[in-house]
């Protein structure tokens, strides 16, 4: 799914208006009817709501909203934010139609805020995508008054004062604490960063038929991978295959106390459907991985401590390197010759990252396309500091354009950076998966696919879906708490059935 501009939404809007021969007003009462096909879902009719409406498109869809929720029985107080004497044609129109059924209270000043009863859901329809400088006068002190309040907060579109893009954006800026979050068509970028989520509270896409063909051939910077994207990639098995098509990967890692980590990887890329897979470790990692990984072949590195360059021979599988790896100085010289002696794209993750971020001037080595899997802190490591999350995504596309490589960047809603800047936002996945070894299944999962020739934004971007979902799973039966690496192994096989069930 695309991730729209502020300036795209605006585009889209005319575009539909125009293929659809709807007027903009009946537009806004498309997309109320679907605000109030969720209120009506989740709230008693005996629920009370207030409604601050500002005077554009944002305001306009408070006052149909309204309208249809008194028209449903809802008690319902509505506040028009006099901010400025302009108003949208579509605000205005609005306003004729709910003058019939009630009587409108209008809010002036920021010294006549009426004081917020404790029983109402409030509903934010100050300001939307139209907003073009931090709020100040009226719409601040009116927005500061409602986050004081305990009041649960529903925004239409976008929690007023929020900006979609970096430019205007400041840290300093006063916005609305949302709960819940309904927005039309399209999550804005902003819902997919950490720092927003206070603003933002759960949310809700709501689809209102804008243009299929506007959607389709607009090219956009950043995207939100759904179930129906991930079933446009091919994992069919042909009849006639045999373990050789699916590939051979190699996994490297592990030390003294931690062979655990390729354990894991190296159980998550044969789940993930490789052909065959070597796990290649310090010696003391043998016993233990031909014992709880039979399907799994084992070459290896004779001392436990770090990796020796001479031990090292390059085979034309496909590695992912990095789980329980160490740095030992030996190691990091080990990693330099593994990635310049390979020229096929790899995965790296955990202290190959940090490996690399201790010797930058190998980045340059690594073979094209590659895929690096940092969490926030090993990311830093890569990149250095930045100043909030529009920075750090600007921060990702510099890096995998500057060095040809894919970012998987961890966390809520992962986002997958390809060379040439594109960002994939993840949408599965929940905060159990927060746990050892997670990163480990996830590494193994990757390889397995770059192993079965998909390529590699692809292997990154379905990796982690399936990743994600088999976390989403696991935590129906564990619960999130419980949730263990184990359980992502347990439950790949189950992702990759409900992926095809409803293709
Ligand atoms: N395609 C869709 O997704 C649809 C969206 N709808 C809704 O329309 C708004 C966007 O409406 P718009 O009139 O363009 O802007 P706003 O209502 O957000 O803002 C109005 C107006 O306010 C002025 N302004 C900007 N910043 C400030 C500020 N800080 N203080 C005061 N005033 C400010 C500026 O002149 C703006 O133009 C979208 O979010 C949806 O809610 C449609 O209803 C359905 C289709
Ligand atoms: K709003």
């Amino acid at each position: 799914m695309k991730i729209f501009n502020p300036q795209q939404i605006k585009e889209l809007d005319q575009y539909t208006i125009q293929e659809q021969s709807i007027s903009s007003v009946d537009l806004m009462e498309r997309a109320a009817h679907k605000i109030v096909d969720h209120i009506t879902l989740n709230y008693a009719i005996t629920q009370n709501f207030t409604v601050y409406c500002g005077l554009g498109n944002n305001g306009g869809d408070g006052l149909a909203v309204s309208r249809l929720l008194l028209k449903k029985g809802y008690n319902v107080t509505v506040y028009v934010v006099k901010y400025s004497a302009n108003t949208s044609l579509d605000f205005d129109e609005n306003i004729e139609r709910l003058k019939k059924i009630t009587t409108l209270r209008t809010i002036i000043s920021e010294k006549h805020i009426p004081p917020i009863p404790n029983n109402t859901v409030i509903i934010d329809a100050i300001l939307g995508v139209g907003i073009n400088r931090p709020l100040d006068g009226l719409c601040k002190v009116l927005v500061d008054a409602i986050n004081t309040a305990p009041n649960f907060k529903i925004a239409i579109d976008i929690p007023t004062g929020l900006f979609c893009e970096l430019e205007n954006y400041s840290t300093e800026h006063t916005l609305l604490n949302a709960n819940t979050t309904l927005t039309f068509e399209t999550p804005k970028l902003p819902y997919l960063m950490p720092s927003m989520a206070k603003h933002i509270g759960n949310w809700k896409v709501l689809s209102i038929n804008l243009s299929s063909h506007y959607k389709h051939n607009i090219a956009t910077e950043y995207e939100y991978t759904t179930l129906a994207d991930i079933q446009k990639i091919n994992i069919h098995r042909a009849k006639f295959s045999h373990k050789g098509t699916f590939g051979h990967a190699e996994i490297i890692g592990g030390a003294y106390g931690k062979i655990g980590a390729i354990v894991l990887a190296t159980k998550a890329c044969l789940k993930a459907g490789v052909g065959l897979v070597t796990a290649y470790t310090p010696n003391c990692g043998m016993q233990i991985l031909q014992t709880t990984v039979p399907e799994a072949m084992w070459t290896g590195n004779q001392p436990c401590d770090f990796y020796l360059e001479g031990n090292y021979i390059n085979t034309s599988k496909t590695i992912g390197m990095g789980p329980g790896l160490g740095v030992h100085p030996k190691t990091q010289a080990f990693l330099h010759l593994v990635i310049k002696a390979t020229s096929t794209p790899m995965v790296l993750d955990a202290d190959a990252i940090n490996i690399l971020a201790k010797n930058k001037e190998w980045l340059k080595d690594l073979p094209k396309n590659s895929i690096l899997t940092p969490h926030p802190k090993e990311f830093e490591r890569l990149v250095g500091s930045f100043n909030n999350d529009f920075e750090k995504l600007e921060k990702l596309k510099e890096f995998t354009e500057t060095y040809n490589c894919i970012i998987v960047l961890k966390g809520a809603n992962t986002a997958i950076c390809s060379p040439n800047g594109q960002i994939y936002f993840n949408s599965t996945g929940n905060p159990g998966m927060a746990t050892a070894g997670s990163g480990d299944v996830l590494t193994g999962i990757i390889t397995s696919l770059l192993a079965q020739k998909h390529k590699p934004i692809e292997a990154a971007i379905l990796g982690v879906y399936i990743h994600g979902f088999a976390g989403d799973l696991a935590s129906t039966k564990t619960g999130q708490i419980s949730l263990t690496a184990s359980d992502l192994i347990k439950n790949i096989g189950k992702a990759y059935l409900k992926i095809k069930q409803v293709s």
